[in-house]
Parts: C-alpha cells; structure tokens; sequence
C-alpha cells in the first residue's frame, strides 16, 4: 500500500504528474490537494482504469478561519508527498525572483506535513529548489522531526535534460533513455554542474573545448530555453512531470525494499553518517546541502556518492557553484530561523 500526496496538484507539473502516478502500479492510494481545482482533477483522473483511489481536497475559503482541514486530509497517512506548489518563473526572471511567493507558500505546506505527516518522504519541485529543501528542513527542525533521508529536492530535470542534449551530441537520440550523466550542485544556473567526463557514453574525442563548454552550457540554462519558448505562460511542467513522476517512482520502489537504486538530488549533507563529511571534502566547502547521485533504501537516503573523478574543467564549475549555492541555502534557513519582527 502506497499513498502519494500531490500539493500544486491542479497546476501545470502538477496535472500531468498526478496523471504518472495514477498509473504508476504501486500507488494504491492518491490524494491531490490545491488551492484550486483539485476535485476536479481528482474526478477526472478517477475514471483511469488502475487500482488507486484518487480524492481532490481544497482548503476552506479564503477569509475563514477554518483549520485547513482539506490539506490535512490529503497528508493524513501519506508515504510520499510530492510538493510542486508555486509560482513558475516568466521570461526575464531567475529562479531565485521566485523566492519572495514560493517560500511561505512551501513553509506553510512543510509545517503541515511535519504535523500531519512526519514519516513521509517529501519530493521538493518548487523553486528556487536551493533555497526550499532547507525550508523544509527547518520547518521539520521545529517540530523535531526532521529526518535528513526522507527529504529530497527533486533535481532529476537536470539529470533529464543532461541524458537528451548528449544523446543529440553523439547523433542518435535513441540512446538517451540509456545514456546517464551525473549533475551534481544545486538546481538553478551555474549551481547545476554537468560531470561529462563521467557520461556512460562518452563524448568524442574531437568535442572539446568551446563544444564541450556550449553543452554544458544547454544543460544549465536549459530551463531558461523553455521559459523563453513558452513566452510568459510559464516554465517546464511536461518534461518536469516526466522527472518527477520517475524520480517519485524509485523512490516508492525503494521504499517497497528494491535495492540498488541511485538517484540525483538535493539533500541535506550535515546528518549524513554515509558520505555527506566526504561528499564536503569532495566539495572542499562546508556546504549543508548539496545535489549529487544518491543510492535509495526502504528508509530513504542510504548513501550520498562523492564527486568521483573530475576533470579541471569540472572542477571549475564545481567551485563556481559554491558561492550561490550558499547564498541560496543560507537565505532559505533564515527564512525559517530569523525571528519575524
Ligand atoms: N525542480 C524543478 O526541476 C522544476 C521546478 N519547477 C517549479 O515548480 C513550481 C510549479 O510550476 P508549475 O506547475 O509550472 O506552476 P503552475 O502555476 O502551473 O502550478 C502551480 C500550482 O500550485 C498551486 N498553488 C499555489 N499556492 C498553493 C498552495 N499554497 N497550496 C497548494 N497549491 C498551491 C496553484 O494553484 C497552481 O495550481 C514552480 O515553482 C516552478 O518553478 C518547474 C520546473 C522544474
Ligand atoms: O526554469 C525554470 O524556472 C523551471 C525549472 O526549474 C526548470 O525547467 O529546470
């Protein structure tokens, strides 16, 4: 028995990913909770002929002083919440401009499922992803429950991305389900640092220098290519959905005691008996929170990999991602820790 909670289900990544886990075959239970919409969606998608149960909740109206008794139901007995809540960014904004609406909207969620639903592993979409996996994590610091292996920001886009623009690189697009690149960092511009040295199938020889630096070029700006094609309606929320409903699935296939499944993300460093000290040194800063591939178990983060081998290259871009990783992460804690005037 899975339950998998969608918060921001009636929006754009939120639609099309509640639809994969409508038909993912573990889910059995599936609640879908927005500010608007959500029953409808939830009808909608109940009459899909797979085993779960779909149910739309909304929270009371606006000026009431109601508890949000729509939002705790949704939480109430969730395993895996996925939380692509928020505003997308327009042509001309960064992911952090998003900050100033996304912040409350993800701590008011956070504080909900730390109430209502401390055990789950929660699935962080919403941007700037640097700066709202730490206001989870202080959220949950709060209340005590914060259990740094349930927590994940949901990198995989990038990962997504890495595989389709190599596969074009090498001149056969069907081996991009296969081809695998590590993306490590953060999620937004120069945090995302592409290890193409480490690609399951190499560049050729010839791609190098002003090529090499181009790709990885797409790889952190690609979001940026969509924002700008959709011109003002908004950003990824098809590939997004893609990512995070195959992201959500091994995580619920570890969670049911698969082993040896390794997957991108964000996550925090600090509590990590397994490799987060290392990962730092890797790093060469003391980072809290940092993406790289992470192998699953049915407790949830088992095992943060290091960097591996890295070229000078890449080790530029690694260190070029240090400073605004920081700043993102600092000015989410503090979102949480600073006392409101
Ligand atoms: N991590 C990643 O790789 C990616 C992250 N994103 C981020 O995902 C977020 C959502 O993007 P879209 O789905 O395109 O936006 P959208 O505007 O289409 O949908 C967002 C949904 O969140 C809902 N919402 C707003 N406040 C809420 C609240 N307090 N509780 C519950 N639901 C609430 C809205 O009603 C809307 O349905 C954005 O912040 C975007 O930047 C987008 C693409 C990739
Ligand atoms: O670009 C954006 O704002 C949405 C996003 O995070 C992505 O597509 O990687």
């Amino acid at each position: 028995m899975v339950k998998a909670v969608v918060l921001g289900a009636a929006g754009g990544i939120g639609q099309p990913l509640s639809l994969l886990l409508k038909i993912n075959p573990h889910v059995t239970e599936l609640a879908l909770y927005d500010i608007v919409n959500a029953p409808g969606v939830a009808v909608d998608l109940s009459h899909i002929a797979t085993p779960s149960k779909v149910e739309g909740f909304l929270p009371p109206p606006k000026d009431s002083k109601e508890p949000n008794v729509g939002l705790e139901k949704a939480l109430t007995g969730a395993d895996v919440v996925v939380i692509p809540a928020g505003v997308p960014r327009k042509p001309g904004m960064t992911r952090d401009d998003l900050f100033k609406i996304n912040a409350g909207i993800v701590r008011d969620l956070a504080t909900a499922i730390a109430t209502t639903a401390p055990k789950a592993f929660v699935l962080v979409i919403s941007n700037p992803v640097n700066s709202t996996v730490p206001i989870v994590a202080e959220v949950f610091k709060k209340h005590n429950v914060f259990d740094p292996k349930r927590l994940f920001g949901v990198t995989t886009l990038d990962v997504v991305r890495a595989s389709t623009f190599v596969a074009e690189v090498l001149g056969d697009r069907s081996l991009s389900s296969s081809i695998t690149v590590p993306v490590v960092g953060g999620h937004s511009g120069v945090t995302i640092v592409p290890l193409l040295s480490q690609s399951s199938h190499p560049l050729p020889s010839s791609f190098d220098g002003s090529a090499v630096d181009s790709l990885v070029n797409r790889i952190q700006f690609g979001g940026d290519e969509v924002v700008k094609a959709k011109d003002g309606a908004g950003s990824a929320t098809l590939s997004m959905a893609y990512a995070g409903a195959e992201f959500a699935a091994k995580v619920i296939r570890a969670i049911k005691g698969e082993r040896g499944i390794t997957v991108p993300s964000y996550v925090n460093l600090t509590a990590h008996p397994e490799g987060g000290e290392a990962l730092r040194k890797d790093i060469g800063k003391e980072l809290d929170y940092f993406s790289s591939p992470v192998e699953l178990g049915p407790n949830g983060v088992e095992k943060i990999n290091g960097l591996g081998t890295i070229t000078p290259a890449e080790r530029v871009l690694v260190n070029a991602a240090l400073t605004e990783l920081a700043a993102s992460i600092d000015k989410g804690v503090s979102f949480i820790q600073a006392p409101k005037l």
